[in-house]
């Protein structure tokens, strides 16, 4: 069956410390990609790698810290990296195409959408689309950073069958190996819990962000959306097939669940929530255990500007996250009513769209 594998590869793993592309390990690369393809897989890539190429060449002696500086190098050695890919392809035959996203792309839902229809014709016709976040008009707040996330996501979009991570280590250790000899590696994981969070450390060298710890979340959301992932290490012909293949150099995590729905994914993970909603212990557990909604008696306190029909971000009252849902309310009607039971709702501001304040359809649980 022809299967859809997104790639993505670190900044560690195609430049050196000192800033520059390592030209014999996107060669490397092209190769692994190229097996893939003979063996009849549809390719993404989704790379890092232009701020750690561009650095040097603009003049800086390391990686820059202020977000300008990262700006600028990640325009110039952007350019450096799809050249680099282009060449290394071509010498197996194979096209690339550039495709720069923003976490605002998949906020707005038409945008997502043309992204997703641009890069499945790409794949129809031969194409391997090589992705990375547009650093230069990201802003800080709204960043990916790391392109752990923006994998997940990507995966999740064109519904994937693999997501393989690739980077400087075998897969996820007991802790951080550079710092504990004595750690040791996952082989499969089912279940990413607050204990497999604990051991993820952070970056591993002075050109990656993230670390471990944005690896696990990208884990988290492709799962959650139905797609199988691999973290680890690339560096022998043949291992991104053995990756495939369930025998690579690294850590597996499973999914048990089928794809998740659009609307629900978009919701969840791409969606810029516009308010906070602290809800009480009752409805924390009618929202997470009972699939109820969410019903103004159970709200505590509201935070931010938003109107009927936004996202909002539901958290109980220790501040802890519960998921995200469509909002019924304008702020100042659910300000109005909130704690209230809902007999007493259309007396105090008339009418609204629902009584719900979210809507179990239109929520989605991220505990
Ligand atoms: N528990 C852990 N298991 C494995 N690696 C870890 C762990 N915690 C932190 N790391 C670090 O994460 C690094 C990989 O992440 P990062 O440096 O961001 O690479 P990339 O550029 O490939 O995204 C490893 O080199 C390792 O030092
Ligand atoms: N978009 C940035 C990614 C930054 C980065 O270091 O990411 P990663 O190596 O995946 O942890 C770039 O291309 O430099």
């Amino acid at each position: 069956m022809l299967s859809r594998i997104v790639v993505k590869i670190g900044s560690s793993s195609l430049t050196t410390d000192e800033g520059g592309l390592n030209l014999d390990s996107i060669a490397f690369f092209a190769g692994e990609l190229s097996a893939l393809r003979s063996a009849g897989h549809e390719v993404l890539l989704v790379t890092s790698g232009a701020v750690a190429a561009g650095f040097r060449d603009i003049g800086y002696e390391t990686r820059p810290r202020q977000l300008h500086e990262k700006q600028a190098a990640a325009a110039l050695g952007q350019a450096l990296l799809m050249r680099a890919y282009q060449n290394a392809l071509a010498d197996h035959q194979l096209k690339a195409a550039q495709i720069l996203l923003t976490r605002t792309d998949f906020a707005n839902r038409k945008r997502m959408n043309n992204a997703n229809m641009t890069i499945t014709e790409l794949l129809k016709q031969g194409v391997i689309p090589i992705i990375n976040e547009n650093d230069t008009v990201s802003i800080d707040e709204l960043k990916f950073g790391d392109n752990d996330t923006l994998s997940a996501l990507v995966a999740n979009l064109v519904r994937a069958q693999q997501l393989i991570i690739l980077t400087d280590t075998d897969g996820l250790y007991t802790a951080d190996p550079r710092k504990s000899p004595d750690a040791t590696k996952y082989e499969e994981i089912h279940e990413i819990t607050e204990e497999i969070y604990s051991m993820a450390g952070g970056a591993g060298s002075s050109v990656g962000t993230g670390g471990m710890r944005s690896k696990i979340d990208a884990a988290k959301i492709a799962t959650r959306g139905g797609v199988p992932v691999f973290i680890g290490k690339a560096n022998e012909t043949g291992d991104l097939l053995k990756a495939l293949e369930h025998t690579g150099k690294g850590t597996y995590f499973a999914t048990h669940l089928s794809s998740l729905p659009m609307k629900k994914q978009w919701l969840g993970f791409m969606s810029s929530p516009l308010g906070r909603i602290v809800v009480d212990p009752g409805a924390e557990k009618a929202l997470i255990h009972g699939g109820n909604s969410l019903l103004p008696v159970g709200v505590k306190r509201i935070e931010g500007s938003f109107h009927a029909g936004d996202v909002v971000e539901v958290v109980n009252i220790g501040n802890e996250r519960l998921g995200r849902g469509i909002v019924n309310y304008d702020e100042d009607q659910l300000q109005a009513v909130l704690g209230l039971p809902s007999s007493q709702v259309i007396g105090i501001i008339g009418e609204v769209h629902r009584l719900e304040v979210i809507h179990r359809d239109e929520w989605i649980t991220l505990k």
